[in-house]
């Protein structure tokens, strides 16, 4: 990698289970210079505490159907519980961190996304505040950013983690973008047995979904990735976050998940 700067999306399907030496490496990579900008998930958090409230979680196109009910909700766990306990255990790992949610200095402008009749309150982005990013690294802190986006207006949108990560991988002009998840890479079945794919294209990416190979989740996250290496990101790496050594190896080997490059 040139850059010494990288956006790693860390999702909620893997974030509990991360292990100390997740921070430590993250640590580590700080004291050397290199800069991580972290964009995090939480579903099954905002899934948990919806549950508890007795309000039922649906989902449009892998969307959070969000009302503004729902939206307090989303807000208070990402923005509130998920990045706290982020940037806590950075601190406990000796790394240096700042939380802050996208409606923080503006720092994610969004839009109503295209199907906002069937998902409400949910937004694409249409900017990043990237001097905010850029000025909290100078601080010398890592920035932990909560998925929320504002319009000038002020209103709150809920924002498909991998999507606000491709947008600040973008406006950053970071080489690469790492996706932490709970997989090791994009698996197919070839002859009966999983493997995990080193690289995949474009084309690759649109066979696989035509084809039902990548469902669910991956999906957010292969559009995202697509998004963003249209514009300046050279790649995208997705990744299992409970590897050894998962993101120095991601970043000074790139021999870890797999690869989407743009052909
Ligand atoms: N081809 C594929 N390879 C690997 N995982 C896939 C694939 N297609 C769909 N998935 C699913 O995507 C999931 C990851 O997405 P998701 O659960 O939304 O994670 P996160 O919370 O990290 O964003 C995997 O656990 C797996 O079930
Ligand atoms: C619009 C939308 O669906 N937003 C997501 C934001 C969190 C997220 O994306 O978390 P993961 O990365 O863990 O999936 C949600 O409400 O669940």
């Amino acid at each position: 990698m040139k850059d010494q700067r990288f956006v790693m999306k860390c999702g909620g399907s893997t974030l509990a289970a991360l292990p100390d030496a997740f921070f430590e490496d993250l640590r580590d990579m700080q004291e050397k210079g290199i800069q991580p900008v972290i964009v995090h998930g939480g579903g099954p958090a905002i899934n948990e505490t919806l549950g508890k409230l007795g309000i039922e979680s649906r989902f449009v196109g892998g969307l959070r159907v969000t009302d503004e009910p729902t939206l307090d909700v989303v807000e208070m766990v990402l923005a509130g519980r998920i990045n706290k306990e982020i940037v806590r255990k950075l601190q406990k790992n000796g790394a240096q961190a700042i939380g802050l949610s996208g409606t923080d200095g503006k720092l994610i402008l969004a839009k109503p996304v295209a199907n906002a009749h069937e998902v409400g309150l949910v937004g694409d982005v249409t900017g990043v505040n990237a001097s905010l990013v850029e000025g909290i690294i100078e601080l010398g802190f890592i920035p932990v950013i909560a998925p929320i986006g504002i319009d000038e207006e002020g209103q709150r949108y809920n924002i498909n983690a991998d999507t606000a990560a491709g947008a600040v991988a973008s406006e950053l002009g970071v080489d690469t973008m790492i996706v932490v998840t709970d997989v090791p890479g994009i698996m197919r079945t070839v002859d009966g047995e999983k493997i995990v794919l080193p690289q995949v294209t474009f084309a690759d990416i649109e066979e696989m979904i035509r084809s039902e190979e990548i469902y669910g989740g991956m999906i957010p996250k292969v559009r995202a990735a697509m998004s963003c290496l249209h514009g300046n990101v050279k790649e995208v790496l997705i990744v299992n976050g409970s590897a050894d050594r998962v993101l120095s190896r991601a970043v000074t080997e790139g021999d870890i998940g797999t690869r989407i490059i743009r052909s």
